[in-house]
């Protein structure tokens, strides 16, 4: 069935089956509430409103740090303006709900004016949303500093106009009447029902289509959005058939837009972790990558030496610190006869051998072409030289076959031991005495340990 397969891969199908489950699971909660409850509270309305207006305000400061973050993403700006501007066109709807602030001004709701705040609201988001999705468009384009002034100007304007325009309308000037609600009956005006709803009702699918098209809905911010437009359209028709204020479609509209207004926040939430989540794996990588051998994984010299000083701070009779300073055997020959390719192989299996045969808590470096390092703290001099017995006979005992032809041949290594148990000898004396017992080892024979006396 390759052709369904298809369809349901469709991030298109996935998105409208989403929406239409999510709409209709809160359409289905939202009846049966209604069941339940014989009038709704006159705070409801205004409490909602808070909410909204809340999450609007998160939005908005999160879009603006995010541009303000990276300077690339001007379609941000619109969007932050958007939600910013929705946010203030709310305080005005709640200036229209007394009772939130005046105890038992229940009667005195002006829902003419919170309309008038609605209707800017909507506008000004809707006509800022398609502004955003078709600045989407530009995000790949070097645009330069005066056009980012020119289009945070000109939202920047356009917003403040649609907030003084809608504090006009409600201030009950002469000069600015308009009459979207009767206030006695909460009946809906001709005005609302035949004009301006509709108008709406068309930016919003504007909006969702312009949206759908340019964003093609690649990740699930524009997802989101593309449901924050399509919850807008939902609740313009259910007020269009409602036909007054505080009826369930009211209620309905509010609830729609705080749960796509949810979404949003959860997606931009998820956006920060994983944000966080990247830039620390991120900074693990360069923190491994700079104090780690890039061959052979081992620690590198400087971290080495940081350890080693950290640990001789605290040395003594009761907690040596011990240094075994190894080198291979005539590695140069390995090298001149099988190569510098398998010379690196010899060095990687030595590595690995090395940290396999010390504790977690010590540290095995490479600090010179074929030279390591062990650092063993709290090990005395016995002990360390055990320890360095051990991994020279271990590495003499392999060949080729049994290293799995990590190893060309059998090879052999030299090792020094120095445990310091004061704090007065430094990092440096500990290698050097260290590096003096390893050479005495090579002038004796080669393929033995030394402890420097
Ligand atoms: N393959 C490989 N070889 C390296 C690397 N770093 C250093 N070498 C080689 O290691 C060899 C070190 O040789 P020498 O210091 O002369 O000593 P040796 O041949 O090991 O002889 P002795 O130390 O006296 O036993 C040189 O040939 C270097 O080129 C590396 O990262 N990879």
């Amino acid at each position: 069935m390759p052709a369904i397969d298809d369809v349901i891969k469709n991030r298109f199908f996935v998105f409208i089956c989403g929406c239409i489950a999510a709409i209709a699971a809160l359409q289905f909660g939202l009846s049966s509430m209604a069941g339940f409850v014989s009038s709704f509270s006159p705070l409801l309305f205004p409490t909602l409103t808070i909410f909204l207006l809340v999450f609007h305000l998160f939005i908005a400061c999160f879009m603006a740090m995010r541009y303000w973050c990276d300077r690339r993403r001007l379609y941000l700006v619109a969007l932050a303006f958007a939600f910013a501007g929705s946010s203030c066109l709310m305080v005005g709807t709640m200036s229209s709900f007394p009772a939130w602030f005046e105890l038992y001004q229940f009667t005195d709701n002006n829902y003419n004016d919170a309309m008038i705040f609605f209707m800017f609201r909507h506008l000004m988001m809707a006509v800022l949303i398609i502004a955003a999705t078709v600045l989407y468009t530009l995000r790949h384009q070097p645009l330069s500093r005066t056009i980012h002034l020119i289009v945070i100007g000109t939202v920047a304007i356009f917003t403040t106009c649609m907030i003084i325009l809608a504090w006009c309308y409600s201030s009950h000037y002469i000069l600015f009447g308009i009459d979207l609600v009767d206030n006695e009956t909460r009946q809906f005006m001709m005005l609302w029902d035949q004009v301006i709803n509709i108008i709406l009702i068309m930016v919003w699918l504007v909006a969702f289509i312009t949206m759908m098209v340019i964003t093609r809905l690649r990740n699930l911010f524009w997802a989101s959005g593309a449901f924050l437009c399509l919850t807008y359209l939902v609740s313009l028709s259910i007020l269009l058939f409602s036909g007054q204020v505080e009826g369930l479609g009211w209620y309905q509209a509010r609830i729609f837009e705080t749960t796509a207004t949810l979404l949003i926040i959860f997606v931009l939430l998820c956006d920060v972790f994983s944000l966080y989540r990247d830039s620390n794996s991120r900074y693990q990588q360069s923190y491994q990558n700079a104090i780690r051998d890039a061959l052979t994984h081992l620690y590198n010299r400087s971290y080495f030496y940081d350890a080693l000083k950290q640990a001789l701070k605290t040395a003594s009779d009761v907690s040596p610190v011990s240094v075994i300073v190894s080198d291979l055997d005539r590695f140069k020959r390995i090298n001149d006869t099988y190569g510098h390719l398998q010379g690196d192989k010899v060095l990687q299996f030595v590595a690995t051998l090395l940290t396999e045969s010390v504790r977690p808590q010590d540290i095995a470096a490479r600090i010179g072409g074929e030279e390591f390092v062990l650092l063993l703290t709290h090990t005395a001099s016995a002990d360390a030289h055990q320890v360095a017995e051990r991994i020279r006979v271990k590495l003499n005992g392999y060949d080729r076959a049994t290293s799995n032809n990590q190893l060309p041949e059998k090879i052999s290594i030299s090792m020094g031991v120095y445990t310091a148990t004061s704090a007065q000898v430094t990092e440096e004396e500990c290698v050097e005495r260290a590096d003096k017992a390893m050479y005495q080892a090579k002038e004796t024979g080669r393929n033995r340990v030394v402890v420097w006396q």
